[in-house]
């Protein structure tokens, strides 16, 4: 553990500042896509057009013979695209595999100028992170760099999950923390072979209305991933970073996806991931508050006045914790619609309606 009087120190010579905050931008939906897929790669610049993250992916999902491809073909695409106010991120290979090293060693040095984040899988503790954040400082020297890198950690695993506040707090790069529902589940031993979501046979079932027990009773279809998302989202809060879900593997069924994003929205997670082109929209529209809420929270906002006392609005009881609630939603509102114009343009005439 570092001093905290050090911990905001490069960690090597002629390496740049750490940051002391995460950058407010965008990061809804965390566009996967494998950068040696030709037919993906293509498509990159029309994405960034509709992205707030686009991700090029080195790992899991990349086959082991096309690992090097990925990684050429990341450096290719970073240099010839103009990403706009989009970020471009990339998940390396796990700290384990053969292939990590130079994954870091060639992008920092490479295309660094042009990455935001550097999303680390499979994370155990906070030696992980120590670990990168020492080797991207040396890189960053290396390579002249003059902004830090930032650093993602992927929540999968038991021990992960186990050291998850410490993960989070473990450098000023930590931009924020992904939950991994396909290896997490294999981690822990769960009997689940779905990527994220939830399953039909975790559920809670209404008391017996009688002798019967299988008559009347009303099954409920539980969250799998409560318990984790809710952790890691106040490891997140408490540590000033910012928490995501992450991959829902059943791209077809877009109705689940959104529910599954829309849970982990309104525990405090600010994106997920989107594997195929359909999920984009489903993120964007997820993780923008409604507009509704917006001109609500709005109006809660300027009757409380100075933020103290209690009010009734609508029947509703309105005081000091319940601004603050609202200010959430405004923030997060007014830092989306800075960037999109629609979004501004429906939040403001919500607003309007609400106060006529
Ligand atoms: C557990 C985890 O680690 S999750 C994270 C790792 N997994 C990933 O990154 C998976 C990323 N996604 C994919 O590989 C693909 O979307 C798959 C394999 C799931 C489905 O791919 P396909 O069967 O090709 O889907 P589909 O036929 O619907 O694709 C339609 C088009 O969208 C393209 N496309 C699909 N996914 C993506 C993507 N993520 N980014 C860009 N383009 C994509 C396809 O290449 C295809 O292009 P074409 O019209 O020019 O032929
Ligand atoms: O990497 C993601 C996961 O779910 O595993
Ligand atoms: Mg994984």
């Amino acid at each position: 553990m570092r001093s905290p009087k050090d911990f905001f120190a490069p960690l090597a010579v002629g390496a740049p500042q750490p940051p002391r905050q995460i950058p407010v931008r965008p990061s809804r939906m965390i566009h996967f896509f494998d950068p040696g897929n030709e037919k993906m790669a293509a498509k990159v610049p029309d994405l960034a057009k509709k992205t707030d993250v686009l991700l090029g992916n080195l790992e899991d999902a990349v086959r082991a013979d096309r690992k090097e491809a990925a990684r050429a073909g990341l450096v290719s695409i970073a240099k010839a695209t103009d990403f706009g106010r989009t970020q471009l991120w990339t998940r390396v290979n796990s700290l384990d595999s053969p292939w990590v090293l130079d994954d870091l060693i060639t992008l920092v040095t490479e295309i660094g100028d042009k990455l935001d984040v550097i999303m680390i899988p499979k994370v155990e503790g906070a030696q992980d992170i120590h670990y990168v954040d020492r080797l991207l400082a040396q890189l960053e020297a290396r390579a002249g760099l003059t902004e830090p890198l930032l650093v993602h950690a992927i929540l999968e695993t038991a021990s992960g999950v186990a050291n998850v506040e410490e993960i989070a707090g473990a450098s000023p790069r930590m931009q924020g923390i992904s939950l991994g529902p396909a290896d997490l589940a294999a981690s822990r031993r769960m009997k689940t072979t779905r990527v994220g979501g939830g399953h039909p046979g975790y559920l809670v079932r209404t008391d017996p209305v009688g002798e019967d027990l299988n008559e009347g009773r009303t099954t409920y279809q539980q969250d799998l991933w409560h318990y984790t998302v809710a952790r890691m989202v106040d490891a997140c809060a408490m540590n000033g970073i910012l928490p995501y879900y992450g991959p829902f593997g059943d791209i077809r069924d877009v109705v689940a996806c959104e529910d599954q994003f829309r849970n982990a929205f309104l525990l405090g997670c600010v994106g997920a991931w989107s594997l195929h082109p359909v999920q984009i929209d489903i993120a964007k529209k997820v993780f923008s508050p409604s507009p509704a809420d917006v001109a609500w929270a709005r109006r809660v906002i300027a009757e409380m006045g100075d933020g103290t006392g209690a009010v009734m609005i609508d029947g509703k009881m309105q005081d000091d914790a319940s601004v603050k609630q609202c200010r959430v939603v405004v923030e997060l509102a007014d830092e989306l619609a800075a960037t999109d114009p629609e979004l501004a343009a429906a939040y403001d005439a919500a607003t309007k309606e609400i106060q006529s």
